[in-house]
């Protein structure tokens, strides 16, 4: 579904040039659910707006459903960290979550239906008259998704979405995230920087090295599709996965690399 093969960026201006990504090649299965961990600073943002052809790459290829990524691909939809700065204050939230369809060309009473689906999905069907910033942080990110699941997109892209929020709502939005993924069947890249986050929403997590960026380790993730914020993380499975891409993580920080990599 998502091949990116050998991929390198390097940004270059302003009289410096940085090596952000070098070589990273991996594979994410149609309908897998695959989070990506790593130091700060090692190109996880870099690597998931390569994808989203928001962005250049200098080398290599992205490949969505055999098609070459060279500028945002239909079928692909991303959610930022940034929900304040990624909706639109002046339209109300049911418009928010309208602008993608209208731009897909969808005729009116389509794109009210499936608005209506959406918002309900993520619990959010009396807020479709409010504007975001009557909404609270996590109830933003919630419309943020919402505007995504509504596009159908066949592959689903996160950036850190759930950094900003407080803790419980955190919980609740990551359940709803994995709800979402099981229920319409979508392919999801999650970037996050929480060790935790990535094993108790992933099949898989792929390890980033330091800067510039390899993949250290692709663990795979012994838990099953139903997951529970309690039981899952006080589980034995759940802690061993945990404490080894911890590890990873780490090593990655005193810039480990894997033996083939340059
Ligand atoms: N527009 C840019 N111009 C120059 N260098 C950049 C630019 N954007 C990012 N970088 C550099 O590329 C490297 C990777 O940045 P990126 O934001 O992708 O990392 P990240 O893993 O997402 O970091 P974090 O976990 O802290 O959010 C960093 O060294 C950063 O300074």
């Amino acid at each position: 579904m998502l091949d990116v093969d050998g991929l390198t960026k390097t940004y270059d201006g302003h009289g410096r040039s940085v090596e952000a990504i070098r070589d990273l090649t991996f594979h994410v299965g149609d309908g897998e659910f695959v989070c990506v961990v790593g130091p700060s600073g090692a190109g996880k943002t870099t690597l998931l707006r390569c994808i989203a052809g928001l962005l250049d790459n200098s080398g290599g290829t992205v490949t969505l459903d055999g098609t070459p990524v060279t500028g945002p691909p239909a079928g692909m939809a991303v959610v930022f960290q940034e929900y304040g700065r990624s909706l639109f204050p002046w339209l109300t939230v049911r418009r928010n979550v309208e602008m993608p369809l209208k731009e897909k060309g969808l005729g009116r009473a389509e794109r009210a239906a499936k608005v209506d689906a959406a918002l309900a999905s993520v619990g959010l069907r009396d807020s479709a008259g409010a504007h975001p910033w009557q909404l609270s942080g996590g109830m933003q990110q919630r419309v943020a998704i919402a505007r995504a699941v509504a596009y159908e997109p066949r592959v689903l892209l996160m950036d850190e979405p759930f950094a900003a929020v407080d803790a419980q709502t955190r919980a609740e939005l990551e359940d709803l995230v994995r709800r979402l993924w099981r229920e319409l069947g979508i392919t999801v890249l999650f970037v996050t920087h929480d060790i935790d986050e990535s094993v108790y929403l992933g099949q898989r997590v792929l390890v980033l090295s330091n800067r510039p960026t390899v993949v250290l380790e692709d663990v795979p993730v012994p838990l099953p599709d139903n997951r529970d914020q309690l039981e899952t993380r006080s589980s034995t499975s759940f802690t061993e996965t945990r404490n080894h891409v911890y590890e990873l993580v780490q090593t990655a920080k005193r810039g480990g690399r894997p033996a083939h990599a340059g």
